[in-house]
């Protein structure tokens, strides 16, 4: 594993406070590349566009809501095609790869990346790929994925030695601060080699993008759970059904499976700390529930109340091959503690069962929404790389596509943010308990300026 190393940084300063984080292009350390008309204008699918090209001063605002007087802030490139391109057809050696945790959608950016070079830029030289016709039907990655082993050195001369002109990588935060370091190494050897990162996580986390693919599949297959905890719940005496859903470091997926599905009567998530015992606390929330409805849905996020385990259980500290935490399982645990509690007080029997959907949520193959997504992250890829820009991360950013620089994308990783309204319509929609105090609350507020949220 490496670090981000010595990236350049290309702000662009403009009048009333505004500011384009640019990306880089290659023209930056390698001058006098030549130019080639953009061939997408001879594409008769096309044809029909009104205008063919991105506007090369087009840039996207993070910032939305704006007022009178406020600075327009930060805004990045505008992705999408370009008049002129840096690379002729038969020049382009690309190849793509995907790391990390499996998504739904891999597949399909994967298609879709091969299949835009292919019918838009006349690309045939792709790494490793021939048949992608059918692939986005399923889950996974056809080209496979794993944790941990990166080999900066190596990778790039692997990258020289075969000729590749153009690196599609499809990961989450690990793989995107692999993918800076990589253009880094690129760029420091002076190679006309484009860098073209797409974002991927289950989690949601990655920052500055509206959401990242296979999200929202995701949160409706985590629904079947849901649905499944619901029927157990409801069918019996004081029936409890527990569900725990991923998300390492933060709760999207819980919060919008929940607030999807309405049948939750608590969304436990990392980012809201917790308790069981006393006034407020979770076994009197349950208690409360029970009583009033005769049943009740808990949902938990794989990275919640990870603080109260380790003080039951011996904490290891544990970390997988890419260094991130390896997590106790607080689904068993918060359920055993809940069948303990109610045991002991005598005066209740309760009914709990335990769904862990755990990588179900993940191993399918992506909604058509996804689909179509997945797509539009792809080709603005290979827009960006023929045209190219290097050293970025695409994504949507207020709805509209937009190339990111690394340092951006990794300079941070999304969480619910609780004291936003989001956080605050689950609590509306489940009427659980806050879990804080006035004066914990007030802490948040004080400490969690609000991020961007989906939604
Ligand atoms: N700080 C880092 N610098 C360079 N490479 C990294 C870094 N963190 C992780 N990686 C590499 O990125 C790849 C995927 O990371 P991982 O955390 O497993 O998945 P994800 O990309 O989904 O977050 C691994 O090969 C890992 O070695
Ligand atoms: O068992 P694995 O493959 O390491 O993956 C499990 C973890 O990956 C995650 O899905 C997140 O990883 P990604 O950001 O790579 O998608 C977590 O929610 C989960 O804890
Ligand atoms: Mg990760």
């Amino acid at each position: 594993m490496g670090h981000s190393g010595n990236l350049q940084l290309k702000v662009v300063n403009g009048d009333a406070g505004y500011v384009l984080e640019d990306v880089p292009h290659l023209t930056d350390y390698i001058p006098d590349l030549p130019t080639y008309p953009n061939p997408l204008q001879f594409n008769a699918a096309y044809s029909v566009v009104k205008q063919y090209f991105v506007n090369v001063d087009d840039t996207v605002s993070q910032k939305i809501v704006v007022h009178k007087d406020s600075p327009r802030g930060t805004h990045f490139r505008r992705a999408g095609p370009r008049q002129k391109v840096y690379f002729v057809s038969d020049e382009v050696h690309a190849c793509i790869v995907t790391c990390g945790g499996l998504c739904p959608g891999l597949n399909t950016v994967i298609r879709e990346i091969v299949c835009g070079l292919y019918h838009m830029y006349g690309v045939s030289k792709i790494l490793g790929i021939d048949v992608v016709n059918d692939i986005h039907k399923r889950g996974g990655t056809i080209l496979g994925t794993s944790r941990g082993g990166h080999d900066t050195s190596k990778i790039v001369d692997s990258i020289q030695d075969r000729g590749i002109n153009q690196v599609y990588i499809i990961g989450g935060d690990g793989t995107q601060k692999g993918a800076a370091v990589i253009y880094e190494e690129i760029r420091q050897r002076g190679l006309k080699v484009a860098v073209a990162g797409i974002p991927k996580t289950i989690d949601n986390d990655i920052p500055v993008i509206d959401k990242s693919f296979g999200f929202d599949t995701a949160v409706e297959e985590a629904q079947r759970a849901i649905n499944a905890a619901h029927v157990e719940a409801e069918s019996i005496e004081n029936g409890i059904g527990v569900v725990k859903l991923m998300g390492r470091y933060c709760g999207f997926i819980a919060m919008y499976a929940t607030l999807g599905s309405r049948d939750v009567d608590c969304c436990l998530i990392p980012e809201s700390p917790f308790y069981l015992e006393g006034e407020g606390g979770l076994y009197e929330f349950i208690e409360k529930r029970l009583k009033e409805n005769g049943h009740m849905v808990i949902v938990i996020a794989e990275g919640a109340g990870q603080d109260l385990l380790a003080e039951s259980l011996q904490s290891m500290n544990q970390q997988d091959a890419s260094g991130n935490k390896l997590l106790q399982d607080v689904g068993l645990w918060i359920s055993h503690k809940i069948k303990d509690h109610f045991a002991r007080l005598h005066k209740m029997a309760i009914n709990l069962k335990y769904i862990d959907p755990t990588y179900m949520i993940r191993a399918i193959p992506s909604n058509a929404s996804d689909n179509v997504y997945c797509t539009l992250l792809a080709q603005s890829a290979v827009h960006g790389a023929v045209a190219g820009y290097t050293g970025f991360t695409v994504g949507p950013v207020n709805g509209r596509h937009a190339y990111i620089p690394f340092n951006r994308i990794n300079e941070r990783q999304n969480q619910v943010v609780i004291t936003d309204r989001m956080w605050a319509r689950v609590l509306s929609s489940t009427n659980q308990p806050s879990f804080l105090s006035a004066n914990e609350l007030a802490k948040f507020k004080r400490e969690k300026p609000s991020c961007p949220v989906v939604g």
